[in-house]
C-alpha cells in the first residue's frame, strides 16, 4: 500500500513538449497537493458538503461522487455523518485514483459503506440517489458531452434529491474574466507554483478543462428539470452550486 503523497513539481521543469493533462500515477502521487495549491476553496467546500447533506440527504440515501479523485468528499461525508446515514459510491475513470481511493476509503472509515468503481462516468447505469456530487469533475468532460450527463443525473436523482456542482468557471465579460485569471495566477504564485509551472500547466490543460459561465450552468441545470440552483460559493474563478429536485417532480419510472 502506498500512501506517501508528495510535492506537486509536475511543471517545475521545462519540457519540449507539453503533453495534454491526465489524471495518471505521476499526478496521483501529488494530487492532495495539487489540488489544495490549485483550487481556491477546495477545503472549505468539503469542509461545508458534510453540513450540506445533514440538511439535505434523507437518512440512508445513495450518494454519488462522480470524478471522486481519491475519494476525499467520502472522507468528508464519512467524518460528518454517521455511519447508517448514508451509502458512498465513488467513481472515477483514473486507474491510479480509483486503487488510491479504495485504500484510502476502507483504512479511513472502515465502518461506513463506501465502494468506488473505475467507470466512465457518461455511460454509468445509475441507481436511484439523494445527493449527486460532481466537484470540479463536469469541467473536464468535452462540452457537447455535459446536457446529457446532467439530465442522466436529474433522472437518477429521488425527488428532493440534491446535485453539488463546484466548477472552475469563466466569466462572460472579458475584462472581468481577465482579473480573475490573473488573481488566480497570483493565487498560485504565493502557493509556491513558479511562472513556468503555472504557464506549462496552462498549456497541458488547454481543450481539456474547459469552463463554462455561471449563467451556462444555470441555464443547463434548468434545461435538465432543476426546480432551483443557486451558487452558494464562489472564490475567483471558482464556484459551488446546488441544485434542488423538487420534491414533487415525477420519478423516472412514471415518467
Ligand atoms: N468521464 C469521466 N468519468 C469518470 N471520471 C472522470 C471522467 N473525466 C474525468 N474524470 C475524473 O475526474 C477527476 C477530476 S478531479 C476531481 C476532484 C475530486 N472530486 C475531489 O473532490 O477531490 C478535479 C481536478 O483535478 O481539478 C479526476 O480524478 C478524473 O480522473
Ligand atoms: O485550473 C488550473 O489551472 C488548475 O490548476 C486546476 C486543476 C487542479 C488540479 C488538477 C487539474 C487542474
Amino acid at each position: 500500500m502506498s500512501d506517501a503523497s508528495y510535492r506537486d513539481a509536475i511543471f517545475s521543469t521545462p519540457l519540449d513538449r507539453v503533453a495534454r493533462f491526465s489524471f495518471d500515477e505521476k499526478v496521483v502521487a501529488c494530487f492532495p497537493d495539487m489540488i489544495r495549491r490549485s483550487v481556491p476553496g477546495y477545503g472549505q467546500i468539503l469542509g461545508m458538503l458534510g453540513l450540506i447533506a445533514a440538511r439535505h440527504l434523507r437518512h440512508g440515501a445513495h450518494v454519488y461522487d462522480l470524478g471522486c479523485s481519491l475519494g476525499a468528499a467520502g472522507l468528508a461525508l464519512a467524518g460528518t455523518l454517521p455511519t447508517e446515514a448514508f451509502r458512498y459510491t465513488g467513481v472515477d475513470l483514473s486507474p491510479a485514483m480509483v486503487a488510491r481511493a479504495r485504500e484510502t476509503l476502507a483504512a479511513e472509515c472502515p465502518n461506513h459503506a463506501m465502494t468506488v468503481l473505475e467507470g466512465d462516468i457518461r455511460h454509468l447505469e445509475y441507481a436511484p440517489a439523494g445527493m449527486i456530487v460532481l466537484n470540479f469533475t463536469l469541467q473536464f468532460l468535452a462540452p457537447e458531452d455535459r446536457d446529457a450527463l446532467i439530465g442522466r443525473l436529474y433522472q437518477a436523482l429521488e425527488p428532493g434529491g440534491v446535485l453539488l456542482l463546484s466548477e472552475k468557471i469563466r466569466a462572460a465579460d472579458e475584462q472581468e474574466n481577465a482579473w480573475l485569471v490573473e488573481r488566480y495566477h497570483d493565487f498560485k504564485r504565493a502557493n509556491g507554483y513558479s511562472e513556468m509551472e503555472i504557464s506549462q500547466k496552462r498549456t497541458a490543460l488547454e481543450n481539456v478543462l474547459v469552463p463554462d459561465t455561471l449563467a451556462g450552468h444555470h441555464a443547463r441545470l434548468a434545461g435538465a428539470g432543476f426546480s432551483r440552483a443557486h451558487a452558494w460559493f464562489q472564490f475567483l474563478n471558482f464556484a459551488s452550486l446546488i441544485a434542488f429536485k423538487d420534491a414533487s417532480a415525477a420519478t423516472s419510472r412514471e415518467e
